[in-house]
């Protein structure tokens, strides 16, 4: 709704209240128009502002109503109104002003921010274009390019970005409302007619077709796929090239695309599923809002390798002190050089000082005594990383929280070589971990709620997409990837390359297809696992049975390449060759197809053409497969919770809003018939075996989404 009061006897102010964004519901909008034609017809109100409660000027469209039948008044008609109102309309921006908030505020005659206030045109990144005249009327207020950079990126400018851009008319660092009504007074009574944006020409734009021209190629390189972005650049060359009223009908046409399309209800679930992991809960009941987190003033980590280094980077730009230890005297002085260097990077991209004084570098482990939590990232090594633990038991202050950062290790077995298993968790950081958004923060059996609530608070306050997820092998994410390249390496062997395999994967989104990836992480990291695993054997077995390894299918190209020292980028030679070792630019092969080809006959494989159907089909059902397993298990809570991991961490492609959205567009039965249709193919691949919880989602009619958690919990209940 819209409140309505008189203020300084001839101001009409008008405050949003919806909490907790003032997104734009019907409601509010009906109190918009109200209150509007209220100030207009009062001869005692000369000028008029708009404001939102609780510090927030509007964050847009209620984006909960665009999957309904959308009621109330519509945001066009309404901002019309306001801009073509004969009394001046001030919107005091605090907070955000966001998509249609921003729209909002553009139909208004003047725009007052606080200097804290943060402004844009998001919609990209729901699927959408800014579809109540945004796109028409930010390029005539800013210039073409200017407001295409803001639209087709969606990303937010500071309020002292908005005043150079042209987007506000003055910036407070005091109250927006009583700067806005201050200055609502000064202009009641001038001429409306240069303020309202509608009726501006778009600044001209030289050599208009060759710009766009080039403009469309950059967005379709970086929109892999994503349609909104397009959609955005063709709005705004309509506005840069139509009339105004033109313009909206081209406007209108091109969200009619958008609004429908399985792209906008992929990056909308993304949106709400990255706010619905923070509520995290734990099978034995635990939860986000019952969990305390304890303070975290001070932190270590325990070991300097590249994973050490990108975690202190992290905690030290979020303000904490930290100890950062390495035994080694060489390697502790390398990373001190890498981290300094990594934090002036990241404060001058930021605009910040460098926190360099907030790391302090120890050889001597008992220099965390005083810490309210560590991360440890030593090597991967069972026996070491318990050796730290009990070290750490032992030095720490009672109740410091012990976080492992391990990515394979079993975090209950490091848990249970501490004498208080319930201040154990994993941290699972990606690399580099001061970029990458991902955190799975591992519970076991016996990890405190605490220490959960703990690890979430830190990995939100790094700016991470922090997700719980219960101990197995491989957490969530990489035990999903598993299944995924096991298939990938399969198709290898019945006649697929790995370009055509990677080029049905960039093609479905991905920034990387799976053997670009392998080149680029190493060759050696998977191997080392398997021989861990007892899976290695020399290579000189054939046929069949050298393929079934531990009672299932196998396949030891990896390994045979490991073997002739091609560990991808860094050897400069792998699923590609690259022009020198660390080349990033990998080019196809002869010597790895003719490699593929005597492979094949020493183990009888007739290779068959494989198409890119059969490529997605086979790589990305047996890793959605895996997901329902995870979600059968317990290990993650919801889908909403692997799609943000595989977003945020994998590069599966946000407008397809991760593979259990994916699945669930899809279509359970379909997804659930491809796997029995491979798995008759290949009985000795256990991960084509549907999941049970896949099966129970089809026999109780393929529910959506948000409805598995019933099917889940039932399932829990009945065990
Ligand atoms: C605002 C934020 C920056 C605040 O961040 P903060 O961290 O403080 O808080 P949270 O992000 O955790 O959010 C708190 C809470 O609020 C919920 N929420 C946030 N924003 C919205 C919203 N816009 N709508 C609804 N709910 C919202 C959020 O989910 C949290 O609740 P939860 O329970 O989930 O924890 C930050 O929140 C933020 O960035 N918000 C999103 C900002 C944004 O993207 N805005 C743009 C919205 S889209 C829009 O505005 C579209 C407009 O351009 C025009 C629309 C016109 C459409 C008309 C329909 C036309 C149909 C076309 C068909 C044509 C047919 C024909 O003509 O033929």
């Amino acid at each position: 709704m819209a409140e309505y009061n008189r203020v300084s006897e001839c101001v009409g102010l008008i405050t949003l209240r919806n909490p907790p964004v003032n997104a734009l519901s019907a409601a509010v909008r009906q109190g918009i128009v109200d209150t509007v034609q209220r100030a207009l017809s009062d001869p005692n109100v000369k000028s008029v502002v708009i404001c939102g409660q609780n510090g927030i000027f509007c964050g847009g469209a209620d984006i909960k109503e665009f999957g309904s039948n959308m009621t109330g008044p519509p945001l066009i008609p309404m901002i019309h109104a306001i801009e073509s109102a004969n009394k001046p309309v001030v919107a005091a921006i605090e907070g955000s002003a966001l998509g249609g908030g921003l729209e909002l505020a553009l139909g208004c005659h003047y725009r007052i921010a606080h200097s804290k206030a943060r402004l844009g045109l998001p919609e990209v990144s729901l699927g959408l274009l800014p579809a109540a005249g945004g796109s028409q009327l930010l390029p005539r207020l800013i210039g073409v390019p200017a407001a295409l950079n803001l639209i087709t990126t969606g990303r937010h400018v500071t309020a002292a970005e908005a005043l150079q851009l042209g987007i506000v008319d003055q910036v407070t660092d005091h109250n927006t409302v009583d700067a806005a009504v201050k200055f609502a007074l000064s202009v009641a009574g001038r001429s409306l007619d240069p303020r309202r944006i509608s009726t501006h020409p778009c600044p001209q734009q030289p050599d208009l077709d060759a710009f766009f021209e080039e403009v469309m190629q950059k967005v379709r390189q970086s929109a892999r796929g994503a349609i909104a972005p397009i959609a955005c650049v063709q709005a705004v060359r309509a506005a840069a090239t139509l009339p105004y009223a033109q313009g909206m009908e081209r406007e209108r046409e091109l969200m009619a695309t958008l609004f429908t399309s399985g792209q906008a209800r992929a990056l909308q679930y993304c949106f709400f599923a990255e706010r619905a992991v923070g509520r995290w809960r734990m099978p034995s009941g635990a939860r986000w809002d019952t969990s305390k987190p304890r303070p975290v003033h001070k932190a270590a980590v325990i070991g300097l390798g590249t994973m050490g280094r990108g975690i202190t980077v992290a905690l030290a730009q979020t303000g904490l002190s930290v100890i950062a230890v390495e035994t080694q005297e060489k390697q502790l002085m390398e990373a001190k050089q890498a981290i300094s260097a990594m934090l002036e990077r990241g404060a001058k991209r930021r605009g910040v000082a460098p926190a360099l004084d907030g790391v302090i570098y120890s050889q001597n482990i008992q220099a965390v005594a005083d810490v309210d939590l560590v991360i440890e990232a030593v090597f991967e090594d069972i026996a070491l990383k318990t050796k730290v633990f009990q070290q750490l038991s032992a030095v720490c202050k009672p109740g410091t929280l012990l976080c492992t950062n391990t990515s394979a290790l079993d975090v209950d077995q490091l848990a249970s070589e501490t004498p208080n298993p319930e201040l154990v968790v994993g941290m699972h950081f990606f690399a580099p971990a001061h970029v990458m958004k991902l955190l799975e923060v591992v519970y076991g059996p016996r990890s405190s709620p605490q220490a959960v609530a703990t690890a979430m608070q830190l990995g939100k306050k790094m700016g991470k997409a922090s997700v719980a997820v219960g101990n197995c092998r491989g957490f969530v994410g990489n035990r999903m990837l598993k299944p995924y390249i096991e298939e990938a390496f399969f198709l290898l062997e019945e006649g697929a390359t790995p370009e055509l395999v990677d080029q049905a994967l960039e093609e479905f989104g991905f920034p990387m297809g799976v053997f670009r990836m392998s080149d680029l992480s190493g060759l050696d990291v998977g191997w080392r696992v398997r021989k861990g695993d007892g899976l290695v054997e020399p290579g000189t077995a054939s046929g069949r049975s050298a393929r079934i390894r531990q009672g299932r299918r196998y396949s030891p190209l990896g390994d045979l390449l490991c073997e002739e020292g091609r560990f991808g980028q860094k050897t400069g030679r792998g699923w590609y060759q690259y022009d020198k070792p660390g080349s990033r630019v990998a080019r196809s092969d002869p010597w790895l197809h003719s490699f593929l080809g005597a492979y094949r006959a020493q183990h009888g494989l007739v290779a068959r053409r494989i198409d890119h159907q059969e490529v997605l089909e086979r790589c990305l059902y047996a890793l959605i497969n895996e997901g329902f397993h995870i979600l059968d298990d317990g290990i993650a809570a919801g889908p909403e919770d692997i799609d943000v991991i595989y977003v945020s961490g994998y590069g599966w492609p946000r407008h397809r809003g991760g593979p259990m959205f994916y699945a669930n567009m899809v279509g359970l039965a379909k997804v659930l018939e491809r796997l029995e249709h491979y798995q008759q193919l290949h009985p000795e691949v256990p991960h084509l075996q549907p999941s049970s919880l896949l099966r129970r989602l089809v026999a109780s009619g393929s529910p959506p989404i948000h409805k598995w958690g019933e099917a889940i919990k039932k399932l829990h209940s009945q065990l």
